[in-house]
């Protein structure tokens, strides 16, 4: 049968990349997305601003929101101090299932729950199913019409405390106009914009932080 593209992506890591080097994975999917298809991994441009976010929180509890094939997750885990852990929730099982092998290769999977269905079911099963108490940094990528619902999930769960904070993908394109809408009018977060590229393409996106105030 036809492999996917992401399962081929996958292939090309564990045929590239260095096992238990979660750079050289991060390294080895950029390669083939900008050489050969192109898939919607955050991408190195982006991703720098992802790992400058990530390290300036230093978060011991990150939620990611979109796995897919574990691009983000692995470029998060490999920044993360002893203890600190990354849930990362995916509602494709087949994208789950090929992010596995790729955080696994990549040596993370200590670091790493990947926790597979929608996002909306699983954000209320935080606290009680995953033991969370509040969350230090959480970053939006899945469907973009999710992030402004979900962000308002988050708050009525009470899984934001003063000073976690959001960092959102793609906010440009394919665009999240009302988280920014929702955000950016909100006395209870502080917003700023990182302009950029969508991934391996001369295409105008940007991040959006926005630190909850409590
Ligand atoms: O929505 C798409 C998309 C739309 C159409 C075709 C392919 C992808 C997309 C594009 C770039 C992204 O960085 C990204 O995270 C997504 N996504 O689905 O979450
Ligand atoms: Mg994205």
């Amino acid at each position: 049968m036809n492999q996917s593209k992401e399962q081929r992506i996958l292939n090309f890591v564990l045929q590239n990349a260095v096992r238990g080097d979660p750079s050289s994975v991060v390294d080895t999917i950029d390669k083939y997305c900008s050489e050969k298809e192109w898939a919607m991994n955050v991408g190195n441009e982006k991703g720098k601003i992802l790992d400058k976010t990530v390290e300036e929180v230093s978060p011991s509890v990150v939620l990611e929101l979109g796995t897919y094939c574990g691009y983000s997750a692995v470029r998060i885990a490999r920044l993360l101090k002893p203890g600190a852990h990354l849930l990362t929730v995916e509602f494709n099982p087949k994208f789950a299932a090929i992010a596995k092998q790729m955080i696994e290769f990549a040596g993370v999977q200590d670091k790493v729950n990947i926790l597979e269905g929608p996002s909306e079911e699983i954000i209320p099963q935080l606290k009680k199913k995953h033991e969370v108490n509040t969350l230090d940094f959480v970053f939006l990528d899945h469907w973009k019409d999710r992030y402004a619902p979900d962000t308002i999930l988050l708050q009525e769960c009470n899984l934001l405390r003063k000073g976690t904070v959001l960092l959102a993908d793609n906010v440009i394109f394919p665009g999240a106009p009302e988280f920014l809408k929702y955000v950016r009018n909100n006395p209870h977060f502080q917003c700023t914009n990182y302009p950029s590229h969508l991934e391996y393409m001369a295409v105008q996106d940007a991040m959006e932080k926005a630190v909850f105030l409590g």
